[in-house]
């Protein structure tokens, strides 16, 4: 058992004190945030994720599991501290670096023993994990050490709880190897393959993993703009692709593409360090651009039938990145809402949980209407459109949503219905190829 600090109490700091503290280590949540640490220690999560309340309620409950805003006393008796904090893409796509240089510099400071520093933020190569642990060592007190190991996190959100505890593998970078060996001990109960090697391989390999995943996703969507073309099915090439053991069938569902807090800033800031040291990524500029392209795409479709959107009435289903999470970070549902009302459309916007978040987010606009429930959302409508893939939008009575609508349009952003279902129904059914 050990005692660990978690810097940063968001979805990768709170999903991982939670799952250590299940582990049976004691873990201190810490965050700059008042407002995270009040909510919870009344008990509250600060944003949606399953199976975290129940698990964040337990380990407090077993007295494994705490938060405060103070370093000093998360740090007092810590044997590890993880740095979880963000780092936001800047103007120019790099990471921001300043809230784990920050954070760095107060365990350091607030350090009164020796101890591993693990960083899970995902920081880029090329100087910044050495940055970091020259911060360590300039701010620590005579006496202490505290290496640094470098441990990117893999986790999704909407399946972080599982993830963790279920990890495909964990990458451990380390220039101290008894550091590196600790560290790993930490995932012996999860038995995933291990992978020990230098700090910067582990960078990379956290943002080459993203930005193959996010490839798979722009190349499914430009395979669906040519399939289109020839009348062919996306849904059935991808099942067809994905049998193939060596392309896999997982990140091949075509749609609006991909958003949340990972995989835009992550290629971007992989496009960022190769440019720095003199590359230019042609391949990841295409992964972004085709990316960014879909989203214009569905609302082209919607205006190829409905004409002029000014005036139009749509309903728009999730504002979430993806399904199961309120987090709109980059969430292609809020670009194509500014798009539509830029365009004049009236939009009736409804998620299962993200409506704040989106409200936080999102420029209150006289035609932009945020509604109770799906049912709301549609009625009187002249298109739908399905920005996430919530299942339950999958299993609404489609039938009803066909009568309470002024129109018949439904884009399917996310490949989410039955064509042929649907346009037995009268619906005029649009998608990327199918
Ligand atoms: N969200 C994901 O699914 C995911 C998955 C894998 C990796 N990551 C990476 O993990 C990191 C964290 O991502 P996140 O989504 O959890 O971010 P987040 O914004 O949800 O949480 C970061 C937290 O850190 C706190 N914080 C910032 N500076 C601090 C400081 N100096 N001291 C204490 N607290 C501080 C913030 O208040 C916030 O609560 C990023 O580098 C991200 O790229 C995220
Ligand atoms: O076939 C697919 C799969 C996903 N998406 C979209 O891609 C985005 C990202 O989805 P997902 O990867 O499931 O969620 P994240 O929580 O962003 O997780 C990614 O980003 C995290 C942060 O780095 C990593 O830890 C995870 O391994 C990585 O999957 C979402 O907008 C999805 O709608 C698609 O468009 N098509």
């Amino acid at each position: 058992m050990k005692h660990i600090a978690v810097i940063g109490v968001g979805y990768v700091g709170l999903t991982t004190a939670a799952c250590l503290a299940e582990l049976g280590h004691h873990v201190t949540g810490v965050d700059m945030d008042e407002g995270k640490i009040v909510l919870l220690r009344r008990g509250d999560i600060p944003f949606s994720e399953p199976e975290l309340p129940e698990l964040v309620e337990q380990n407090v409950r077993a007295g494994r599991l705490n938060f405060t805003t103070s370093y000093q006393e998360a740090m007092q008796r810590a044997d590890m501290a993880f740095i979880c904090v963000g780092t936001p893409p800047t103007p120019s796509g790099h990471a921001d670096m300043s809230q784990v240089e920050e954070a760095a510099r107060q365990v350091a400071l607030s350090a009164t023993r020796s101890l591993i520093v693990v960083l899970k933020s995902t920081t880029p190569p090329g100087g910044n994990a050495e940055r970091v642990a020259d911060i360590l060592a300039r701010h620590l007190s005579p006496g202490i050490n505290a290496p640094l190991v470098v441990n990117p996190e893999f986790l999704r959100e909407g399946s972080a709880v599982y993830d963790t505890f279920h990890p495909d593998r964990a990458v451990i970078g380390a220039w101290d190897s008894a550091a590196a060996e600790a560290v790993a001990a930490l995932y012996a109960p999860l038995r995933c393959p291990v992978l020990l090697t230098d700090p910067a391989s582990a960078q990379l390999t956290k943002y080459a993993s993203n930005a193959f995943l996010a490839t798979k996703i722009s190349f499914i969507n430009e395979i669906s703009r040519i399939a289109e073309r020839v009348g062919a099915n996306i849904h059935a090439i991808a099942q067809g692709m994905g049998f193939d053991e060596r392309i896999g069938a997982e990140f091949l569902e075509s749609g609006l593409g991909y958003g949340g807090s990972c995989f835009p800033k992550d290629v971007l800031a992989l496009s960022a360090i190769a440019e720095q040291q003199g590359y230019y990524s042609q391949f990841l500029h295409a992964v972004t651009d085709i990316n960014a392209g879909q989203r214009g795409l569905a609302v082209a479709k919607l205006g190829e039938v409905l004409g002029d959107l000014h005036g139009k009435a749509i309903g728009v289903l999730g504002l979430a990145f993806k399904s199961h999470t309120d987090d709109v970070r980059e969430s292609p549902a809020l670009s194509v809402i500014s798009m539509l009302c830029q365009q004049g459309a009236v939009v009736r916007a409804y998620d299962p949980v993200a409506t704040s978040t989106a409200q936080k987010v999102l420029p209150p606009h006289a035609a932009l209407e945020y509604c109770a429930d799906a049912y709301a959302a549609v009625r009187g409508c002249h298109a739908v459109l399905i920005a996430t893939n919530w299942p339950e939008f999958r299993s609404l009575d489609w039938s009803r949503v066909h009568s309470s609508m002024a129109g018949n349009a439904v884009m399917d952003g996310r490949g989410l219905l039955s064509p042929d279902a649907m346009r037995g129904m009268g619906f005029e059914y649009l998608a990327f190829a199918n």
